[in-house]
């Protein structure tokens, strides 16, 4: 598919602000035809139109309290409101995620990257090319500013979310006060198997969609506007979700081959996103309010050792059933879990060493995750086996009453430790959402 877009008369045309109401940006996107006008002045002078307050990538400005769903798989998600998308976002089916080192060590550099990448951002995530000509329609002597491959396809929702590591705030941006108590170096967990060049970076990127050439193409194109300032530290692709972030979606399977999300944080449930996902004015620091936190983990899985272990050992494993879903000793996925009910010898329906149970709020002292992660398959590793596992992401409120303390008690009893371990680790803060006319990070920076 090609480009429909007009090669622009350079220093001429007057270009209608996108997201004013003059501008074609503001109509509702155009599923299967990506917008190739509008461009003049965005990704470039973006930075310049952030600094003089010009909201001048504002392309969907409305702000609302959950980011907007798109009403199919092809349409655009909100890029601008109080939180970023891809949190509470229902999960889009592909992941691009990469973790970045800035090789900058100047400040100023740094926030005008982010004001460049919040404005290619917001024009990506419409499902439109970035800079002033695209791909396609810029002069021939010149690489073109959009790479091409997203060319023709819808944004697929794509949603990009960003967060800073702990490494950011050390001496060379001056950012070492603003760090936030819940932004902790992880401890080291019993059976953790980190290669630190899967593991950290001062800024994460999670790129999301329901098509993976548009994440790809999202990821590409960040790294390439941060050359000389940025370098990707590691990437990892996802193929499959493995979770449910709203109750609209059908929980999916993760490669043990189980229903995965079922127990998740969904985006329906208004008031426990506020206990347990967002940093609330309390917590602080002001930067994050409204942001969260989120812990990767990059984790293997033995899937040719589980291929060989019985159904039932399975279940008891997980302490789910593999067919419905449903906690052991029920019928239906979404029933109620009885840690309290045995088997006719005694021994509890739901085993003391289950992943499920190990894990559940009622013994984490309430602690609840919004887990987001994907599977992926990284070729093989040489000795016969998949280079296989989960992806895992979960965003919270604070990773030491909550990721951590969970992660103690599976790292310790879990049965399912035979068959995985974590091989890559992150943490990092991602601020709330963005503003018409602000950037990533902005308040961290003022
Ligand atoms: C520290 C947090 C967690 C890690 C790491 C983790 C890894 C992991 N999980 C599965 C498969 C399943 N997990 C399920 C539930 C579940 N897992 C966690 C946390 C971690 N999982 C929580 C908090 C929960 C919910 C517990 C509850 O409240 O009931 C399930 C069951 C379905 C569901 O509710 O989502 C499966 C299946 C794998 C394969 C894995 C690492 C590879
Ligand atoms: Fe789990």
């Amino acid at each position: 598919m090609t480009n429909d877009s007009t090669p622009p008369t350079p220093g001429s045309d007057p270009t209608p602000v996108p997201g004013s109401s003059s501008s074609p940006a503001a109509a509702p996107a155009q599923p299967g035809r990506r917008r190739g006008f509008s461009r003049r002045g965005l990704f470039g002078a973006a930075g310049a139109a952030v600094a003089t307050g010009v909201a001048g990538y504002a392309v969907h400005s409305a702000l609302s309290t959950e980011p907007s769903q798109a009403a199919d798989n092809n349409g655009p998600v909100e890029f601008h409101g109080p939180h970023q998308a891809g949190i509470t976002t229902p999960v889009q089916d592909r992941l691009h995620f990469a973790a970045f080192d800035v090789t900058t060590t100047k400040r100023d550099e740094l926030i005008a990257l982010l004001k460049e990448w919040t404005a290619a951002a917001a024009l990506l995530t419409a499902g439109r090319d970035i800079g002033q000509y695209g791909a396609v329609n810029g002069p021939g002597e010149a690489p073109p500013e959009d790479t091409g491959e997203a060319v023709g396809l819808p944004p697929a929702r794509l949603t990009i979310t960003v967060g800073f590591g702990p490494s950011l705030f050390d001496k060379r941006f001056g950012l070492a006060a603003k760090r936030p108590q819940a932004l902790v170096d992880l401890p080291h967990f019993i059976g953790d198997d980190l290669d630190p060049a899967r593991s950290g970076g001062d800024i994460a990127v999670q790129a999301c969609s329901d098509d993976p050439q548009v994440a790809v193409h999202a990821i590409r194109n960040l790294a390439r506007i941060g050359f000389g300032r940025v370098a990707v530290r590691y990437s990892q692709l996802g193929f499959g979700r493995t979770s449910s972030t709203s109750r609209a979606q059908a929980t999916p399977r993760n490669l043990f081959g189980f229903k995965d999300g079922t127990n998740n944080l969904k985006l329906e449930e208004a008031d426990k996103l506020e206990q347990q996902l967002w940093v609330q004015p309390e917590d602080g620091p002001e930067w994050m309010v409204g942001g969260a936190y989120l812990v990767s983990r990059r984790i293997r899985m033995n899937i040719e050792i589980w291929d060989r272990t019985s159904l039932g050992e399975q279940e008891t494993i997980i302490g789910r059933g593999k067919g419905t879903g449903a906690p052991l000793g029920k019928a239906d996925e979404f029933d109620a879990i009885d840690f309290t009910a045995k088997n006719s010898d005694g021994d509890p329906k739901m085993p003391m060493d289950s992943h499920v149970r190990l894990a559940h709020p009622q013994f984490n002292n309430g602690a609840e995750l919004l887990r987001r992660g994907y599977n992926f398959v990284d070729g093989s590793d040489g000795l016969g086996r998949l280079d296989a596992g989960l992806f895992f992401l979960a965003y919270q409120r604070d990773p030491r009453k909550q990721f951590i303390p969970v992660q103690n008690q599976l790292a310790k009893s879990d049965t399912m430790n035979e068959y995985i371990h974590h091989v890559g680790s992150g943490i990092f803060a991602c601020p709330a959402g963005v503003t018409p006319g602000s950037y990533w990070g902005e308040k961290l920076f003022s």
